[in-house]
């Protein structure tokens, strides 16, 4: 939230100088709330548990949320019970006429396949589309943020000679205050888990994008368009303390040529409890998105998108 202050208080300039979000009384005054609207396209084949790990996260604030879930009419999950999405669920047909202040796209296992081969892609595309004009702030996840970068710009993503799978450390790479990362520590850890990666020489030709955030060993972390609308994340801040493990064991179990996840066991011991060391830039990461890139900037009559 911003700091709402007198007008010409002289905490203004410095805390504007480093770019900490300042609302003049006017301003504040002037300023309408409401409930934001948020549409959650879950991809995962683990639907619930993405949900519960994302409305943590999204709960971690003093909005009210409002959340919308929807799957994919064009593929029909296998592993998600039908009496779940029949509950909780709608397709893009039910929700396209409405307008949104954010979206979120989660990660999919179906980053090895071409984006064409993926039974839902047309549909996706179509969904994408939709959210230039019906969107406020769109946040990709994963191969949510490879389907997006690769549909809306072109950008291609490349097979990895192994799993990027483990705990990495990361830092911003734009010189000023980036209020995605406001509150982040200098190195900030985040999960990875894909067998691809988008290189930075093939987002540097892009000029309607911009890396933000970039790790030495697990590659770029997070690419956005020059005004937030479409935020592009790599990782998986949302993951649980255990996520990783179930599936580190899961390949184990199948015989899968899998390391230990990086940096996750103490000592890489999988006999031993992960430690967690990326909650907090979770926390702050979704509630720097909803306050700075949905809240402070989405109209407050959605119909005027
Ligand atoms: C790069 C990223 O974004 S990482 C995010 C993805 N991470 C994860 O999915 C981690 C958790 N997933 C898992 O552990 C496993 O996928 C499991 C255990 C849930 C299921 O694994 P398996 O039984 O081996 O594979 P299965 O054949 O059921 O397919 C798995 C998923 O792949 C996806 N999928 C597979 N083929 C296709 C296809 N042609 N088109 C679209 N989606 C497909 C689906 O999401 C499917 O699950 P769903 O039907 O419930 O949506
Ligand atoms: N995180 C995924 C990678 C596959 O896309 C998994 O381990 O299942």
């Amino acid at each position: 939230m911003p700091i709402k202050i007198p007008n010409n208080l002289p905490a203004t300039n410095i805390l504007e100088g480093e770019n900490i979000f300042v609302m003049y009384e006017n301003r504040a005054y002037s300023q309408d709330i409401r409930p934001l609207k948020i549409l959650l396209l879950n991809l995962m084949p683990t639907k619930i548990t993405t949900e519960t790990q994302l409305l943590r996260l999204l709960g971690n604030s003093p909005l009210q949320v409002d959340v919308d879930f929807i799957y994919t009419a064009t593929y029909s999950p296998t592993n998600t019970p039908q009496e779940h999405l029949i509950k909780f669920y709608e397709t893009f047909d039910a929700v396209k006429s409405k307008k949104y202040d954010g979206m979120i796209i989660t990660g999919a296992p179906v980053e090895q396949m071409p984006f064409e081969k993926v039974a839902y892609w047309d549909e996706l595309c179509k969904i994408m589309e939709w959210s230039k004009t019906h969107v406020y702030s769109t946040f990709h996840i994963c191969w949510g943020a490879q389907a997006g970068l690769y549909y809306h710009y072109g950008i291609p993503k490349h097979d990895l000679p192994q799993k990027m799978f483990g705990i990495f450390p990361h830092q911003k790479c734009v010189i000023e205050e980036e209020k995605l990362f406001r509150g982040l520590d200098d190195i900030f850890y985040v999960p990875h888990s894909r067998h691809t990666e988008i290189r930075r020489e093939d987002i540097e030709k892009v000029p309607a994008v911009r890396i933000l955030a970039q790790s030495a060993m697990a590659g770029v972390y997070a690419v956005a368009d020059r005004k937030g609308r479409q935020i592009f994340i790599t990782g998986h801040s949302e993951y649980d303390p255990l996520t990783l493990k179930a599936e580190y064991d899961r390949d184990v179990a199948q015989g899968l040529p899998i390391h230990v996840p990086c940096n996750y066991y103490p000592n890489d011991d999988p006999a031993q409890t992960p430690v967690v060391i990326w909650r907090s830039t979770a926390n702050l990461l979704f509630s720097n998105w909803l306050n700075y890139y949905v809240y402070q900037e989405t109209p407050f009559d959605l119909s005027r998108l």
